[in-house]
């Protein structure tokens, strides 16, 4: 087991936005997770918790010859998505990749190439729970030359899930605090039929009475560890449920808690296109635009963050000091400002970064210059352009700096 980078330190603290949470309760408990907040003050303390994401299939009903984990998506790997959305979350304290022998030069340049932090790699099995079963015996303290803490609860998540939201890891890891283990599932979207041995029908399940059985899951660490260890060769060759195991092994009955649409599983070549399509969407609803940092500027950087607010779920202000920290948190469009600047030295160092930074940048970067502070005009005619930008551009996943985008000048009218 290796824990990658060398010495990384937890998962980057990207803030964690309780988005979606619903229910002080779950805001709470949030607050105890991450060791902060009156649960915390009270004495409570806040469960160890770890992730495990099995990552070591072959992706064979995909029907390409990567493994579907490492696909690029805007040429970004798809593992890459669902750890920067684990990594998110401030209150997992370490996370286990399982990866095949072959992959694991790739998945450590992956973790180097998009500064993932805190990330352990183990090898996986040759089936799914035996690649789960190895990702435990990393965080269990009873394995030689185990560098990592036994967590009071894991976390159990396909890598190929790359849209998990902090809210039903939440929820997962509070239910398993308290029953043991917890799953999300979702509604039946074709009705479960059972087969007779002459290729008939036998029966069908009533599919109101019956769910589809997702991912995240978490399990006290102990639960799930001992489920595992009692686990026959039978189950750790053909299970595909860790629910069924805490119940088989531990009689632990999971609680199941409803998920959201954005759970499913990438399994084959439409759920890629699908991804594709939820990852540009959300890249574009997130704007940061970056300032010069003088007086005046900050004026029209509020002016237009107030006017594109409007328009979009996203948007950041910077003066481009904590750009590498930015870049990090999240995927954005970006929109540099220039207020009667002459020389684009600083605009062109800004743009230098955003390329070496191998963001999955979805539309050209916009330069806009002001000839002069006429801040209503401007931002309004910012405005037009942006949303005119986002209305026609291409997705193109990037840009080169000789040709960076849209520069508009606008002039005193
Ligand atoms: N020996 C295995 C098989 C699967 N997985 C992981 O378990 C998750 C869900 O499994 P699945 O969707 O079945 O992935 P594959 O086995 O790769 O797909 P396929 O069955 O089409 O080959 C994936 O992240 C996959 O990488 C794993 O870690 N080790
Ligand atoms: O069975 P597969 O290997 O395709 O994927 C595993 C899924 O079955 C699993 O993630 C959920 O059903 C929840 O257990």
């Amino acid at each position: 087991m290796e824990s990658w980078p060398p010495g990384g330190s937890g998962p980057a603290e990207a803030g964690p936005r309780l988005r979606g949470l619903r229910g002080a309760d779950l805001a709470a408990s949030a607050s105890l997770l991450s060791g902060a907040g009156a649960g915390a003050e009270a004495g409570c303390s806040a469960p160890a918790v770890a992730a495990v994401l099995p990552a070591g299939g072959s992706g064979e009903r995909m029907g390409v010859p990567t493994p579907k984990q490492f696909c690029p998506i805007l040429e970004r790997p798809l593992i890459s998505y669902t750890l920067q959305a684990l990594e998110r979350v401030s209150w997992i304290k370490d996370i286990v990749v399982a990866v095949t022998g072959e992959n694991m030069e790739a998945m450590k340049c992956i973790i180097q190439r998009y500064q993932h932090k805190g990330i352990s790699l183990v090898e996986s099995g040759v089936t799914r729970h035996r690649s789960i079963f190895n990702g435990l015996k990393a965080l269990a303290e009873d394995q030689p030359n185990c560098r990592l803490s036994k967590p009071e609860v894991v976390i159990i998540h396909d890598a190929v899930r790359p849209f998990v939201e902090e809210d039903v890891l939440l929820k997962v890891v509070t239910a398993a605090k308290e029953h043991g283990a917890a799953g999300a599932i979702r509604p039946l979207v074709s009705t479960v039929i059972s087969p007779s041995v002459d290729g008939c029908l036998d029966h069908s399940l009533e599919r109101a009475r019956h769910r589809a059985s997702e991912m995240p899951q978490a399990f006290l660490f102990d639960v799930i560890y001992e489920a595992y260890q009692q686990c026959s060769d039978y189950d750790l060759e053909f299970g595909t449920e860790c629910l069924h195991l805490a119940l088989k092994y531990c009689h632990i009955k999971a609680k199941l808690i409803e998920g959201s649409p954005d759970l499913w599983k990438v399994t084959y070549k439409r759920d890629l296109y699908a991804a594709e399509s939820i990852i540009k969407e959300r890249i574009s609803q997130q704007i940061c635009v970056v300032m010069d940092a003088k007086e005046d500027e900050e004026h029209v950087g509020h002016r237009l963050e107030e006017m594109l607010k409007n328009e979009l779920n996203h948007v950041k202000v910077t003066s481009g000091r904590d750009l590498q920290q930015i870049i990090l948190e999240q995927c954005y469009n970006f929109v540099c400002v220039n207020v009667m600047t002459s020389d684009f030295e600083e605009t062109q160092k800004l743009l230098n970064m955003l390329e070496e930074s191998n963001l999955s940048i979805l539309y050209p970067v916009v330069v806009i210059s002001f000839s002069s502070p006429s801040h209503q005009e401007a931002c309004t005619s910012l405005l037009d352009s942006l949303i005119h930008q986002r209305a026609d551009s291409r997705s193109k996943k990037s840009y080169n700096s000789a040709s960076c985008g849209t520069k508009t000048t606008f002039t005193e009218r």
